[in-house]
């Protein structure tokens, strides 16, 4: 992290203020000391060859260019990941989240390796047998083959029952025949299969013995190994710009009648068997769905991860650029010494805290219920389901409105593509879509929570994520205001009862006035997105107080105070963001509205020495944030002026534009 150039003397002097340990911070960040010390290591091994530097930033390459720059880069980083860091982290974590932050510093869009380790990968380890992955795993980590997921289609992201791609088994040859119907069923938007992938995950419609059983995945290889070319009865390649993800080579991939055996159904959940018997698996009837709930929960850290990029360039940025006057004659102040500064970045801190800490946790509680799914055991699932699919929804949705929140707080220089916060904006909004739309998740949060809701009215004691509901049918009246952390954490979760009921009220007024239960669904999708939002929002601040507690009890005093101030800042905040729920469903007055406003603002004063310290302690290396603005030692303007040489438009003095086109018209009559 740390550079050999001098440190600008506006960021040293904040580094003086700053009054705890920000190493402690980054070990609870982490997740432990030895989790600190191990991705140090990894950094270390994996950044030091400074391989990742591009001698023209890749913003300045055509199409082609950048391409293949992802792809060098990509193997550079694959090689040393399987050279040297898979030795410090055993194979197991060959798609860690630590290998993945790592591979940043390599990209400043995105490896075209990535959904071969992000969903490729984990789609062979969740969906195949022990025997199909025996076959494949080890190939796939040693990237002898390179998959893709494909799923979506030219017609169909969200609706996957809706998927026309059909796999019909032919028990002569033993082997399915996969293949595309209509122009919408081509596969479109996979990330790596436009030029890249070699073999992909296929979601296609399975039939055998003249019977459709659902989408099922399979194993598809789509390319010779030898020479790259698609093989016959294959038609792939890359869909075209995007907003970001511009080195992904997204791809479509069409299929005429394409045969392969069938071994290469992932029969982990459901097998065809030689003769064409379809057999399932009969435990629950979405576990094909398993890899998008993985990449889901894997998400909420990714979230965290970039928002934290975002808020360390924003801070330091605000530490060393002064602006405008106080007094008339004063020296101009840092423009982090603005509270309207400082309201836009520290809750960028605070949220980056609240989901990194509820990521380990989603984590943890993911990997709870695959071991209970192991013994056979699938009632924790749709709590999961319910819970990564919010989560997701939530944490893209707030990451990508503050990452563009930083990118304002840098003024011009934060438009720069060379600041990297564009990149990063343009990275994380693709987040709120992929992997289920914010408001489609939502809606599926929203069906758990009014069967929830149902069970408690009846009386049933709910799981814990909505034990709330529970107290919901105990207690009379509006929820007692406190100004507790503990208090403004019950009064959230009222408003999510509230809601919740409010909605089962909703359709059951409509089916009583003559709707079927879908119209009358339908008719409440505005409040029940809104209701899966509200519970949501309390799952996260529940979880981020109750980790800060758990987490800060053996933390030196200081530690203590600034990260009790920062979890104090993030539930104010969203007190004073809902204060519309919080009048209609707790007894909070005028009064204490103003009570929050001033505590809120007096919670900028006492972060404001620390923030610097702050974003410090998200140990971020230059390397990773590539940005003119938001390196460790604050030579902003230097880094801007030395980004300038790079550009190739400044190679000649004269740009032969002018004696084309310029001259000429200059010298044209009217
Ligand atoms: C260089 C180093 C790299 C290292 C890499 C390492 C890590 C990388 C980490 C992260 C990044 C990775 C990749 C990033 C890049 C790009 C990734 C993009 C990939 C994609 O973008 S890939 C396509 C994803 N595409 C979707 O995401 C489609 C969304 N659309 C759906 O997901 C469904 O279509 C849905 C759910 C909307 C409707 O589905 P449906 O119509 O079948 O179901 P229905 O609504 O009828 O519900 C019937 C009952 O099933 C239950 N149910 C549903 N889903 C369940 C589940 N998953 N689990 C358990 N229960 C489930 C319900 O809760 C209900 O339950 P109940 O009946 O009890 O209420
Ligand atoms: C950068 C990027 C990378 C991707 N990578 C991959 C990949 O590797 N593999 C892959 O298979 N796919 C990939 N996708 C596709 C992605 O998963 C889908 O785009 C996503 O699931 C949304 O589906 P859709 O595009 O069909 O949107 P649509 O479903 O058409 O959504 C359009 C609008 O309709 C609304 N809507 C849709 N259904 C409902 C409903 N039931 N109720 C209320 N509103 C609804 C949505 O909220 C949204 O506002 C990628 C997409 C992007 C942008």
């Amino acid at each position: 992290m740390t550079s050999k150039n001098k440190i600008n003397e506006d960021l040293a002097n904040e580094r003086r203020k700053c009054n705890f340990n920000i190493e402690e911070v980054t070990y609870i960040l982490d997740g432990g000391k030895e989790k600190t010390l191990q991705r140090k290591k990894i950094e270390d091994v994996a950044l030091n060859g400074g391989a990742s530097v591009d001698d023209i930033p890749e913003e300045y390459l055509s199409a082609r260019e950048r391409y293949e720059n992802a792809i060098r880069k990509s193997c550079i980083y694959t090689n040393i990941v399987k050279n040297e860091v898979l030795e410090i982290t055993g194979i197991e974590n060959y798609g860690s989240p630590v290998l993945r932050r790592t591979g940043d510093a390599f990209f400043k869009d995105i490896s075209p390796f990535m959904l071969h380790l992000g969903m490729f990968v984990p789609s062979i380890i969740g969906q195949c047998t022990a025997e199909q992955q025996a076959t494949w795993l080890p190939r796939a980590l040693d990237m002898k083959i390179i998959g893709a997921y494909a799923q979506t289609e030219l017609g169909h992201g969200t609706f996957i029952r809706g998927l026309e791609t059909t796999a019909t088994y032919d028990p002569e040859t033993e082997e399915f025949v996969l293949h595309s119907p209509t122009i919408t069923s081509y596969k479109w938007w996979a990330g790596g299969l436009g030029r890249t992938a070699n073999h992909c995950t296929v979601v296609a419609q399975l039939y055998t013995q003249g019977k459709c059983h659902g989408t099922h995945l399979f194993i598809v290889q789509i390319r010779d190994l030898e020479t790259h070319m698609p093989l016959p009865g294959v038609k792939v390649g890359e869909i075209g710009p995007r907003m970001g993800f511009n080195t992904a080579d997204n791809g479509f991939l069409g299929f005429n009648n394409y045969r392969i055996p069938r071994m290469n159904m992932m029969m982990k959940n459901a097998q065809v068997l030689k003769d064409g018997t379809y057999v399932k698996a009969a435990r629950h009837g979405k576990l094909t769905y398993g890899t998008m709930v993985f990449v889901r929960v894997t998400l909420v850290g990714e979230a965290s991860f970039n928002l934290a990029k975002a808020v360390t360039i924003a801070v330091r940025y605000s530490a060393v650029r002064r602006q405008s006057e106080l007094r008339p004659g004063s020296i101009e102040p840092q423009i982090l010494d603005y509270p309207t500064q400082q309201h836009k970045l520290f809750i960028c801190i605070a949220t980056a805290h609240a989901f990194q800490l509820t990521a380990s946790w989603l984590w943890n509680t993911f990997t709870a219920v695959q071991a209970e799914m192991k013994k056979g055991n699938v009632d924790t699932l749709p709590e999961l389901h319910a819970l990564s699919s919010c989560l997701k929804a939530l944490s893209t949705s707030d990451a990508t409105a503050y990452i563009e929140q930083c990118r304002f707080a840098c003024g011009g220089h934060g438009y720069m593509l060379s600041s990297n916060l564009p990149f990063l904006y343009a990275f994380v909004v693709a987040t709120r879509t992929y992997e289920g739309d914010y408001t489609v998740l939502l809606l599926q949060t929203a069906r758990f929570l009014v069967k929830a809701w149902e069970q408690a009215e009846s009386g049933k004691v709910v799981t814990p994520t909505v034990a709330y509901l529970n107290r919901h049918f105990t207690t009379n009246g509006k929820m007692i205001w406190d100004n507790s952390p503990e208090g403004i954490i019950r009064v959230f979760q009222s408003v999510a009862a509230g809601k919740i009921s409010l909605c089962v009220r909703s359709i059951r007024n409509r089916i009583t006035s003559g709707m079927d239960h879908e119209d009358a669904w339908l008719m409440t999708t505005v409040q029940l997105v809104n209701a899966a939002e509200a519970h949501c929002r309390s799952v996260i601040l529940h979880t981020y107080w109750n980790e800060i507690v758990r987490l800060t009890k053996h933390s030196s005093d200081n530690v203590k105070t600034v990260l009790n101030q920062l979890v104090m800042l993030y539930l104010t905040y969203w007190a004073l963001e809902r204060t519309g729920d919080l009048l209609r469903y707790s007894t909070i007055s005028e009064n204490d509205i103003d009570l929050l406003q001033r505590q809120y603002e007096e919670l900028l004063v006492k972060i404001r020495p620390n923030a610097v310290g702050l974003v410090d302690a998200f140990d971020i290396r230059d390397e990773i944030l590539q940005s003119t603005l938001g390196s460790y030692d604050g030579r902003v303007y230097e880094r801007l002026m030395e980004e300038v040489q790079k550009n190739p438009l400044n190679k000649e003095p004269v740009d032969p534009s002018f004696h084309k086109y310029l001259k000429p018209l200059m010298k044209s009559k009217i």
